[in-house]
């Protein structure tokens, strides 16, 4: 009842506008076949104009049948089956736990970590399992599913209606494969990347589900522009085969509602290399994990994705695969190459030659300067806000007595020390 008074079915213009992008994509597809139908530069236009206008835009039949059934195979035999602990199953991770886990490897004090995942842990936002892939010894079937969906993307960014929103946007995450266990489980309204932070620009989903009803719940819920927003504009049926792609920015809020059967998806974010530059956090998954896109010359998408001559040359060296034969220190590339490489992947911790690595890195883009100006606004909004209940004589409420959150220094975990001492060169590598 609460939910429904705080939820508003579409505007009939926006419905229209919504079914006006939609129609078009749907005949095609009708015309065209399951596996390639979107490879059409009439689609391809049609889907960026139905993100451009709409936000989202919806592909059925968007895998060749046989690659489709070899994921849903895939995730319907290894998923696990009965409650899952905080420590995992087979690879899977609840939906919670993994942000569990991104909170423990986070920034700040050891008191702020702490916060974050006791939020984590207590947050039922969302009821899923999640398994990370990164190829076909994880799930068979990814590279297929990411080389399609790079394929789509790639295509898109050359469109002049949205050329510019994917300009840079060269790198993908790993893909999340989910399964919502059914029993009402479901992930509250959110957007992917509200704060610009994180880098992720493009969501695209696909639906691994064979039999699905509306009565089974767990559609795709879209809103309307911002979080604020009550209004929704489409309810998209988690069918199998189905792509959906939306913005992971503010403009996209959107839910899972309540799912009465198990639930099947895969998600790829698409990321955009210049915004990951721009927090410690986002510049690590960029710089060791983060896939470069469509055939795309990492190296080069690296570097482009620099302001400055000194970002450009460090982003290049860093994209650069080590020159074959050659032990990367026997020059001085490959020895810069490999002790930025090291620090990032022992999150700037263990040992002292990372840590200054993280200062150069920060100070060249600029990570602590404006985590400190976010504090730092972040701080004076709440000090207004503190003023208005005290000047109408009201009890402050709990997030407003709390102190403000320390700047983050460093993200290397405790774990990182024992780490770094134990892996070979660890502490040895020469900073640049
Ligand atoms: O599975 C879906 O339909 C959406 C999931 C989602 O919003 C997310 O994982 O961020
Ligand atoms: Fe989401």
């Amino acid at each position: 009842m609460e939910y429904l008074a705080l939820v508003r079915p579409p505007r009939p213009e926006v419905a229209a506008l919504v079914e006006g992008h939609m129609a078009p994509l749907r005949r095609l597809r009708a015309a065209g076949g399951d596996g390639a139908w979107w490879r059409a530069a009439a689609v391809v236009d049609l889907a960026a104009g139905a993100l451009q206008e709409a936000c989202f835009c919806v592909l059925d039949g968007f895998l060749p049948p046989q690659l489709a059934e070899q994921l849903a195979e895939g995730v319907w035999g290894s998923r696990p089956v009965g409650p899952v602990g905080a420590e995992g199953k087979n690879g899977w991770t609840r939906g919670g736990t993994a942000r569990a886990a991104e909170a423990i490897q986070s920034g700040g004090g050891l008191e702020e970590r702490n916060e974050r995942l006791a939020r984590a842990l207590l947050n039922p936002s969302r009821g899923d399992v999640a398994l990370f892939s990164d190829g076909d010894h994880h799930l068979p079937g990814t590279c297929a599913l990411c080389a399609a969906v790079d394929e789509l993307v790639d295509a898109l960014g050359s469109c002049p209606a949205i050329a510019q929103r994917l300009a840079h946007t060269d790198f993908a995450n790993s893909a999340m494969f989910t399964v919502y266990p059914g029993g009402a489980s479901r992930y509250i309204k959110h957007t992917d990347n509200s704060a610009l932070t994180d880098g992720r620009r493009l969501t695209a989903i696909l639906y691994l589900n064979k039999v699905w009803e509306p009565s089974h719940g767990g559609q795709l819920r879209i809103f309307e522009p911002t979080m604020q927003s009550v209004q929704f504009k489409a309810d998209i049926e988690p069918l199998f085969n189905r792509l959906v792609l939306f913005w992971s920015t503010e403009e996209v809020p959107h839910e899972v509602l309540p799912s009465y059967r198990e639930r099947a998806a895969v998600s790829i974010w698409y990321c955009c290399a210049r915004e990951c530059l721009q927090t410690e956090e986002a510049f690590k998954r960029l710089a060791c994990r983060a896939r470069c896109i469509a055939g795309r010359s990492r190296a080069d998408r690296l570097e482009a994705a620099g302001w400055t001559p000194e970002q450009r040359r460090l982003l290049r060296l860093l994209g650069e695969p080590p020159s074959p034969g050659a032990a990367p220190e026997e020059s001085a590339a490959g020895r810069e190459r490999e002790a930025v490489r090291a620090a990032v992947l022992h999150d700037f911790g263990g040992c002292e030659a990372h840590r200054r690595q993280r200062e150069r890195l920060s100070r060249l883009f600029g990570w602590d300067a404006r985590a400190a100006e976010a504090q730092r606004q972040a701080s004076e909004a709440q000090r207004q806000q503190r003023g208005l209940f005290e000047a109408l004589g009201l009890p402050l409420p709990a997030p407003l007595e709390a102190p403000a959150p320390r700047v983050p220094q460093t993200s290397a975990p405790a774990l990182a020390e024992e780490l770094c001492r134990r892996s070979a060169g660890g502490g040895a590598v020469a900073e640049a």
